[in-house]
């Protein structure tokens, strides 16, 4: 039987971005591709990402957590899902561990991510620094300038969306900017195309940008290994990063995604701030018979 079955996970989410918490401290366990896989297929459970909390590593630091996708792959970051352990470590009542205070000091692979809570719901995340030198974003071959990457979908001499810029939040991102709302594009068919386009050696996340004003950028996002999502938090972040390069924005601004609004600042110190919402759907555990195929 999977070590999984019989497990409580919280289903909530991040601007609609769906979300599994999954608390695995005090054990070993670790979940393999194919149970991630089985858990996002049952609607119960079904999510765009699973945060799995995991033992500190970093003395200091309160979780390790690894991030799934949709499709068993695992992703460096997530800003929606982050903000949303960080509810459950301070709110459940199964999860949350006293005496913790208001902020925490999350571990994920890329590094360390600080979380401060600013309501009951709501919570800023330091996403660090942007990262946008070619190979660290990574990209498969030298560009001296990621402001604006060739890569082009449509007629040579006419392209439907070109020239994106390219930024990593810990995890790959291209953001093509529009003229038109990104909701007369049709990122579901382009999106996969380019989220395995082979100038992205480890995939990227494909964003449609459209800034309205200096301060205000509607986005679309198709994520890698999950598809169309109703927001992405490391989207919206590289998305105002792009922006602020290239001048279109200033360093401070509002990312409206279908799901709602989040308050991304590119500080002085070159850290991405991002503030946003958190809800929770349910709770529930996982039932045997989800892994039987996955075995
Ligand atoms: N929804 C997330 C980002 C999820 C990770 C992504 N799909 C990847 O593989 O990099 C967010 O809110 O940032």
């Amino acid at each position: 039987m999977s070590p999984l079955a019989h497990r409580r996970f919280l289903k909530m989410n991040g601007l609609g971005n769906e979300i599994v918490v999954l608390d695995l401290r005090g054990s070993d366990v670790r979940v393999q591709p194919a149970e991630a896989r089985a858990i996002a297929a049952d609607p119960a459970s079904r999510f765009d990402q699973m945060m799995v909390l995991h033992d500190p590593v970093t003395p200091g630091t309160d979780a390790f957590v690894r991030i799934y996708n949709t499709d068993g792959s695992e992703a460096g970051a997530c800003g929606n899902g982050t903000r949303c352990v960080a509810w459950a470590m301070l709110d459940d009542p199964a999860m949350a561990r006293p005496p913790l205070g208001e902020n925490l000091l999350l571990e994920t692979r890329p590094g360390l991510l600080a979380v401060v809570r600013v309501s009951p719901v709501d919570f800023t995340v330091d996403m660090g620094r942007p990262r946008l030198r070619w190979d660290e974003i990574p990209l498969a071959e030298p560009f001296p300038d990621t402001r604006r990457i060739e890569l082009q979908v449509g007629p040579i001499d006419d392209p439907v969306l070109h020239s994106p810029g390219a930024v990593s939040m810990g995890n790959p991102h291209a953001v093509f900017f529009v003229e038109r709302d990104p909701d007369s594009y049709d990122l579901a068919r382009v999106g996969p195309l380019l989220e395995c386009h082979p100038i992205f050696p480890d995939r990227a996340n494909i964003s449609l940008a459209r800034v309205l004003d200096r301060g205000h950028i509607r986005l679309k996002v198709w994520e890698r290994g999950a598809g169309l999502t109703r927001a992405c938090g490391t989207a919206a972040c590289a998305a105002l990063v792009a922006a602020a390069r290239l001048r279109l924005t200033d360093r401070e601004a509002t990312v409206t995604l279908p799901g709602g609004d989040l308050r991304i600042v590119w500080g002085e110190d070159d850290h991405v701030r991002m503030t946003g919402p958190t809800e929770l759907e349910h709770e529930g555990t996982f039932a045997p018979s989800l892994f039987e195929a996955a075995a």
